[in-house]
């Protein structure tokens, strides 16, 4: 399997707050990596460093590298547009937009400059479809996105980010929001996704990391403390920071 994403020497500052310290980590192509650890260790600002999306905040500076297939995002000419097409992200919140469920999937195809009638069709149909969401909606796909329940409205998230044929897939936090009904559901997802998606995921729930994740690092003080198979980090851990954490002692 090869390395979809390579991290090296990266590091974020806040202004003079150093958020992320020296981040150097492979992430395999359809692999499902978890980013685990305490508040504010920086797993957020990691995951967002991915797709360039704390650019937008003031203040931030980086260096260092994140490759994605043998390219640097952070080179000077890459197209933020592009970068943020192939990588798409999910949030904590569904943020579905206030339109109907079939505006929501076709508004980034449309951007995208794919206007026949036929087509948008399809790109709903196949992304609702692998969104496990298809049979639920598919008699009132102009009725508004924000009559949906949570859970239904983050797999609608899902399948918008899909419909924009990203390669890498960012969820922050995404079922912290949900129920267990629509959390196992949401689970299922991405057990499914990663046959055709490389995913990144942010959790607090170390189940969960456990249950979905191939790979997972362990974040603290913005620093990698481990990064190893799942089933190893959990089982057996190799730094005691890691163990102290996973059993509970802290965090
Ligand atoms: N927009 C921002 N401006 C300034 N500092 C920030 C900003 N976002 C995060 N930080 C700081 O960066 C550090 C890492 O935060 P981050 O949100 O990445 O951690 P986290 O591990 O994702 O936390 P949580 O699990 O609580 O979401 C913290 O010290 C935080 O205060």
């Amino acid at each position: 399997m090869s390395d979809k994403i390579k991290v090296e020497s990266f590091n974020l500052f806040y202004g003079d707050n150093q958020a992320l310290k020296d981040i150097g980590l492979n992430l395999e192509e359809k692999k499902v990596t978890a980013l685990i650890g305490p508040s504010g260790c920086g797993k957020s600002t990691f995951l967002r460093s991915i797709n360039r999306m704390n650019d937008m905040i003031p203040g931030v500076s980086t260096t260092g590298i994140i490759e994605i297939d043998g390219k640097n995002v952070y080179r000077e000419e890459q197209d933020l547009v592009q970068l943020r097409k192939n990588v798409g992200m999910v949030f904590q919140q569904p943020n579905p937009f206030p339109l109907s469920i079939y505006d929501n999937i076709t508004y980034g195809p449309r951007i995208h400059g794919i206007t026949k009638r036929e087509e948008l069709d399809m790109i709903v149909e196949r992304t609702l479809v692998q969104a496990n969401l298809w049979d639920e909606v598919k008699d009132r796909l102009q009725s508004s996105a924000l009559g949906l329940s949570g859970g239904q409205q983050q797999r609608l998230v899902i399948a918008r980010v899909l419909a924009i044929q990203p390669d890498v897939i960012l969820m922050d936090e995404p079922a912290s929001a949900l129920d267990p009904i629509s959390t196992e559901r949401l689970e299922d997802l991405i057990t499914q996704l990663k046959n055709d998606y490389t995913i990144v995921i942010v959790t607090h729930n170390m189940q969960q990391a456990a249950r979905v994740s191939d790979m997972t690092a362990f974040f603290l003080n913005g620093e990698i403390i481990e990064y190893s198979m799942t089933s190893q980090l959990f089982t057996s851990p190799k730094d005691s920071r890691t163990e102290d954490y996973i059993s509970g002692r802290f965090g």
